[in-house]
C-alpha cells in the first residue's frame, strides 16, 4: 500500500511540474519491482488503486522511461508497460506470472501485452506465467534496450535524449490488436491450456482476457479484465497456489525434532560429488549435479552398465547443453568402476538397487574408503537411514538424500535425518539440493520417509476399491480429474508393477498362489501380485468372482475419499510423530514429488479447504464399513484438531506443539 500511495504522489507531481521534461522509473537496491505483494490478497487491500495512475503516465506528454534492473515481474512489468519506453539490464528476469498465483494480470496486462507482441506470444507468456531474460524480451519487443551498464544512468541519459518527441506510437492503449484467424487460434489454443492446466482456473481465464483484447475496443477489454480477474481473485484455487508460492520459501527453513535449526546450521563446502550406481537413478542425479557445476565421480561395477550409463549420461548431458545454449558439462564426470576413486570427494550419493544387503556392505566399504569427513548419502526410497549409518565409523554423517526419477527433471528431494545426523550433515545436503535447483525438505526417518509412507494407504484404497467393483478405468479417471497427472493404475503401470510387488515380497505379504485377503493381521488386496506372478493382466472380475466379492457401483466421490482421506490421514500421522516439522513440508513433497495438483495446494492445506471435521466425519464412516482397514482409522492429531475448533492450517503447529517424536 504504501509503495502505491508513493507512485501516485510522484508521478501525479512529476507529471504536472512543468519544469519536469522527462520522467525516469526505477527500483531501489537494484530490483524494479517484484509486483504485488502476495500477502496483501485475500484481505481488504487499502491504498489507491494503480490503473487510474497508470493510464496518467501513458497519456503524460513529457516521455516516462522505465530503468528496469533485476526483476519486473506481474504488476510490476504492467507499470513499465505504461512507459513510454523500457531500458532493460542484461541481467533482468521479465514475465506475468499471476497465473502461477491463480490469478490473471489486471492492471491491463492482458490487454496491453498482445497489442505490443502480437497475440500468440502475450499468450504464451501470460497462461504460462513464464519469466524470460531481458534478451528474449528484447527480441519479443517488449523491451526497447538492453544494456550491461548502470540502467537507471543509461535510462535517465535517454529520457533526455527524446524530449520533445512525438510520444504518439509509444502509447500502447492506441495500438491495434490484429489477430488473423482468431477464432481457430483461440479454440486451438483453449483446448491445449485446458489439457494442460488440469482443471486450474487461472490459465483458462487467461485466454478468455487475451480473447477480449481482441474483440472489444481497449476501454471495454480492460473492463472484462477486471471481471474475470474479480472471478479468480477469492477462488479456493488462487488460495491454494498462493499458500504454495511461501511454502515452497518455508521448507527451506528447515527444522529437526532436537531444535537444531537451517539457521543455526553452517553447511559444509561441496565442490566434488561421487554418485555410485549408473542405474536409472543414478544417472539422472549425475546429470543434475554435472549440470550445476559440480565435479562427479560416478561408479559402477557391472560393466555392461557402466557402458550404458557413461552413453546415457553424456546424451542427457549434451541435448541439454544445446537446449540451453551453453557449453556441455560432460567434462565434469569422470568414471570409474573401483569404489577407492571416491577417496577424495566431499559427499557420496549412494544409488545402487534397492537392497538392504548391498547397501549395509557399501556403506561399510565406504566408511572405510572416504576421508573421515565425508558425507555419505543414500537415495534410499524407504530403507532404514540410521540401519545404514550404523555401518558407518561416522553415523552422524549419514543422510538420505531421496530423489525422484527422473532425478534431472523432478523438483523434489527429500532430505532424511536419521536420530544420530549431525544437523550440519542435514545443512550440506540441504544446500546441495538448492544448489541443482531441487526444492528440498527435510524429514524423518521412517518407513517410506513422508512422500511414500502417505503412498502407502493411497494405493491399498486404489486396489481395495477394484475388489468392490470399480474397474481400474473409474479409479484413474477420479483421480485424473482431481487434477493428477496419472491415477493410481496407470502410474504404477509406468513405473513398473514389479516395483512394489519386490517391496511386498520384501515385507513378506506375497504369498504365491494364494487368493488370501488378509495378511499381517489386515486386510490386503493379492490382485497386483496376481497380475505379477502371470505376468498378464488378470481380469478383476474373475477375481471377484473366485473371491465371492459382490460387485457394486462406486462413484468418484468415493474413489477420491477413500484415496485422498487415508492419504491425508498418514499425512497427520506424520505430523503427530514429528517425521515432517509442518503441513507445508508434506504439501511441497506431494507437489513437487508426486504430481498433486498445485492449485489444489498438496493434501494437507485440501484436507483443510474441505474442513477438516467433513475429513474426520468420512474416516469414521469408512472405517465403520471397513474394520479390518487400519489406516482409514482417524488419527489422533485430526481428531486434536477438529476438537480444537478446525484451526486454520498456519495454526496447526500450536496444536501440535510438542509432537511426540519417532527419532
Ligand atoms: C492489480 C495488479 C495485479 C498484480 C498482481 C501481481 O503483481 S501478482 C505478483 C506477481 N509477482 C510474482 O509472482 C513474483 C514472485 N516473486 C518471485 O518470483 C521471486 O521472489 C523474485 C524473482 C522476485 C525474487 O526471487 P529470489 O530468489 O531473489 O527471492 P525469494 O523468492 O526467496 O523471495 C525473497 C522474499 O520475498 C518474498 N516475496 C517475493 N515476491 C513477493 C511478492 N510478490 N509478494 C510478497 N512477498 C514476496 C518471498 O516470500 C521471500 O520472503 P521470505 O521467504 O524471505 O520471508
Amino acid at each position: 500500500a504504501a509503495v502505491r500511495q508513493g507512485i501516485v504522489d510522484t508521478v501525479q507531481k512529476a507529471v504536472s511540474d512543468p519544469q519536469v521534461k522527462s520522467v525516469v522509473i526505477c527500483g531501489q537496491n537494484g530490483i524494479f519491482c517484484g509486483g504485488a505483494d502476495i500477502k496483501e490478497f485475500g484481505k481488504d487491500i487499502s491504498g489507491p488503486p494503480l490503473v487510474p495512475v497508470f493510464h496518467a503516465i501513458e497519456s503524460a506528454d513529457k516521455p516516462v522511461v522505465a530503468a528496469i534492473e533485476g526483476s519486473a515481474l506481474g504488476g510490476g512489468l504492467e507499470l513499465a508497460l505504461f512507459c513510454h519506453y523500457r531500458i532493460t539490464h542484461s541481467k533482468a528476469r521479465l514475465g506475468l506470472p499471476e497465473v502461477t498465483l491463480g490469478l490473471l494480470p489486471a492492471a491491463g496486462g492482458t490487454q496491453r501485452l498482445p497489442r505490443l507482441i502480437g497475440v500468440p506470444a502475450a499468450l504464451d507468456l501470460i497462461t504460462t506465467g513464464r519469466h524470460v531474460t531481458a534478451a528474449e524480451a528484447l527480441k519479443l519487443g517488449f523491451v526497447d534496450q538492453v544494456i550491461d551498464q548502470n540502467t537507471v544512468e543509461a535510462a535517465v541519459k535517454f529520457a533526455l535524449s527524446v524530449v520533445g518527441q512525438s510520444l504518439e506510437s509509444r502509447r500502447i492503449s492506441t495500438l491495434p490488436c490484429p489477430c488473423p484467424d482468431a477464432d481457430a487460434l483461440f479454440e486451438g489454443v483453449m483446448q491445449k491450456v485446458r489439457q494442460r492446466a488440469r482443471g486450474a482456473i487461472a490459465p483458462v481465464t487467461c485466454v478468455q482476457a487475451i480473447q477480449a483484447a481482441v474483440t472489444l475496443p481497449y476501454a471495454q477489454g480492460m473492463q472484462r479484465e477486471q471481471e474475470l480477474m474479480a472471478t479468480l481473485f477469492t477462488s479456493a484455487q488462487a488460495r491454494a497456489l498462493q499458500y504454495c508460492f511461501f511454502s515452497q520459501r518455508v521448507v527451506s527453513r528447515w527444522s529437526m525434532p532436537s531444535g537444531a535449526r537451517w539457521d543455526t546450521s553452517k553447511p559444509k563446502p561441496v565442490t566434488k560429488v561421487a554418485v555410485i550406481g549408473l542405474g536409472t537413478m543414478g544417472r539422472g542425479i549425475t546429470v543434475a549435479l554435472a549440470q550445476a557445476g559440480l565435479s562427479v565421480v560416478a561408479v559402477e561395477t557391472e560393466q555392461q552398465q557402466m557402458i550404458a550409463g557413461q552413453r546415457a549420461v553424456s546424451d542427457m548431458l549434451e541435448r541439454a547443453a544445446q537446449r540451453r545454449g551453453v557449453s556441455s558439462a560432460v567434462y565434469r564426470v569422470r568414471y570409474s568402476m573401483k569404489l577407492e576413486a571416491v577417496a577424495d570427494v566431499q559427499l557420496v550419493i549412494e544409488a545402487v538397487f534397492e537392497d538392504m544387503v548391498l547397501k549395509e556392505q557399501l556403506f561399510k566399504q565406504l566408511s572405510s574408503i572416504c576421508k573421515a569427513d565425508t558425507l555419505l548419502c543414500s537415495n534410499t526410497s524407504a530403507l532404514d537411514i540410521d540401519h545404514l549409518a550404523s555401518q558407518t565409523r561416522s553415523p552422524q554423517l549419514v543422510v538420505g538424500m531421496h530423489f525422484f526419477a527422473p532425478a534431472h527433471v523432478m523438483k523434489l528431494l527429500e532430505v532424511v535425518h536419521g536420530p544420530r545426523s549431525a544437523p550440519q550433515a542435514v545443512a550440506t545436503a540441504m544446500e546441495l539440493g538448492k544448489r541443482i535447483g531441487k526444492v528440498s525438505v527435510a524429514v524423518g526417518n521412517c518407513r517410506g520417509f513422508v512422500g511414500n509412507r502417505m503412498l502407502m494407504p493411497y494405493s491399498q484404497e486404489a486396489l481395495f476399491l477394484v475388489e468392490e467393483g470399480a474397474s481400474p478405468e473409474v479409479v484413474d479417471r477420479a483421480l485424473e480429474e482431481f487434477g493428477f497427472p496419472m491415477g493410481f493404475f496407470r502410474m504404477s503401470d509406468l513405473s513398473g508393477l514389479d516395483v512394489g510387488w519386490r517391496v511386498r515380497k520384501a515385507d513378506g505379504l506375497v504369498k504365491p498362489g494364494q487368493m488370501s485377503r488378509v495378511r499381517q493381521g489386515r486386510r490386503y488386496c493379492p490382485l497386483g501380485d496376481l497380475l505379477c506372478e502371470q505376468g498378464r493382466f488378470e481380469l478383476p472380475r474373475g477375481y471377484r468372482a473366485r473371491q465371492g466379492l459382490v460387485s457394486r457401483r462406486i462413484d468418484s466421490k468415493e474413489v477420491l475419499e477413500r484415496c485422498l482421506y487415508s492419504l491425508i490421514n498418514e499425512g497427520f500421522r506424520i505430523l503427530e510423530d514429528g517425521i515432517a516439522a509442518g503441513p507445508e513440508d508434506i504439501d511441497m513433497i506431494y507437489v513437487f514429488g508426486y504430481g498433486w495438483p498445485r492449485h489444489r495446494g498438496g493434501p494437507m492445506f485440501y484436507a483443510s479447504q474441505v474442513g477438516l471435521d467433513r475429513v474426520l466425519q468420512a474416516l469414521e464412516h469408512y472405517q465403520q464399513l471397513h474394520p479390518d482397514v487400519p489406516h482409514l482409522q482417524p488419527s489422533r492429531l485430526l481428531r486434536k484438531l477438529v476438537s480444537s475448533g478446525s484451526p486454520p492450517i498456519h495454526r496447526w503447529k500450536e496444536v501440535i506443539k510438542k509432537p511426540h517424536s519417532a527419532l
